[in-house]
């Protein structure tokens, strides 16, 4: 079966520095799966080499069977490849009802009311400024202005990261939510619960290289690996 994301053997530098050493991996329709490591071992990385923000030196990056290796970042998202990034990249001056409506994309398959449905506090919020938002809030709202671009496959890099726990359980049930409106979820985080909640498949990275892969229940099953791989008890 043509897998949503696979990315094969992917070699990415910056300057001399060879970080990404050969990663591969694959990411099915209807799948979420994480991608762990270190703190530095080439995470955020591989998410900015799939997009186009930093151009590979080798290998390959397809969706849905296309490759899309190397082109420009413009290019990879609207080929349907998204990432909502760390820093969140909202508008703090625009209200939560602006923020949306500025990334809707044509043919979409995402309405307004879809987002509301997945994301009730934004509907709540509409009318605030972006710069007013909880942390959780905002979060939201950087995956929902993802989703209105109608991307094939989405990539949260740490979306729960400083997250009251509260929180943290309502953007777990967004993300299965998102993952059943059909849309396959690469995530990278450090919360070993939420990997677990949420994932069907495991890949743990090292100084730029996948070594290990372990899906739902091998992952469960053998703590001490990861715990040799990530130094902290899954
Ligand atoms: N812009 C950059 N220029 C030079 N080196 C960088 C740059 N960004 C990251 N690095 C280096 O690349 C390596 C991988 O970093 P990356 O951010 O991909 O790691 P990560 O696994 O996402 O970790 P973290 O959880 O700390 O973000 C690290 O050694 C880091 O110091």
């Amino acid at each position: 079966m043509t897998a949503a994301l696979r990315i094969t053997d992917l070699q990415s530098y910056y300057g001399k520095s060879h970080i990404l050493q050969g990663v591969s991996l694959e990411l099915g329709e209807g799948e979420i799966v994480t991608l762990l490591g270190r703190n530095g071992a080439g995470k955020s990385t591989t998410l900015k080499s799939a997009v186009g923000a930093l151009t590979p030196r080798s290998g390959r990056v397809e969706l849905s069977g296309r490759d899309v290796t190397g082109q420009p970042a413009h290019r990879i998202a609207s080929a349907g490849l998204s990432l909502v990034p760390e820093d969140r990249g909202i508008f703090q001056l625009l209200t939560v009802e602006e923020n949306l409506r500025i990334a809707v994309r044509r043919g979409s398959p995402w309405a307004m009311s879809d987002i509301y449905r997945i994301f009730p506090r934004l509907e709540e919020r509409r009318r605030n400024g972006g710069g007013k938002l909880s942390g959780g809030e905002q979060q939201m709202l950087s995956i929902a202005r993802a989703l209105l671009g109608g991307p094939k496959v989405l990539m949260l890099d740490e979306p729960v990261e400083g997250l009251a726990p509260i929180i943290v359980e309502e953007i777990v049930d967004q993300i299965r939510l998102i993952r059943d409106a059909g849309v396959p979820i690469l995530l990278v985080e450090q919360n070993l619960a939420v990997c677990r909640a949420l994932a069907d498949r495991h890949y743990i990275l090292e100084m730029g290289r996948i070594v290990h892969v372990a899906d739902a229940a091998g992952f469960a099953r053998d703590p001490a690996t990861i715990d040799r791989y990530l130094g902290v008890s899954a």
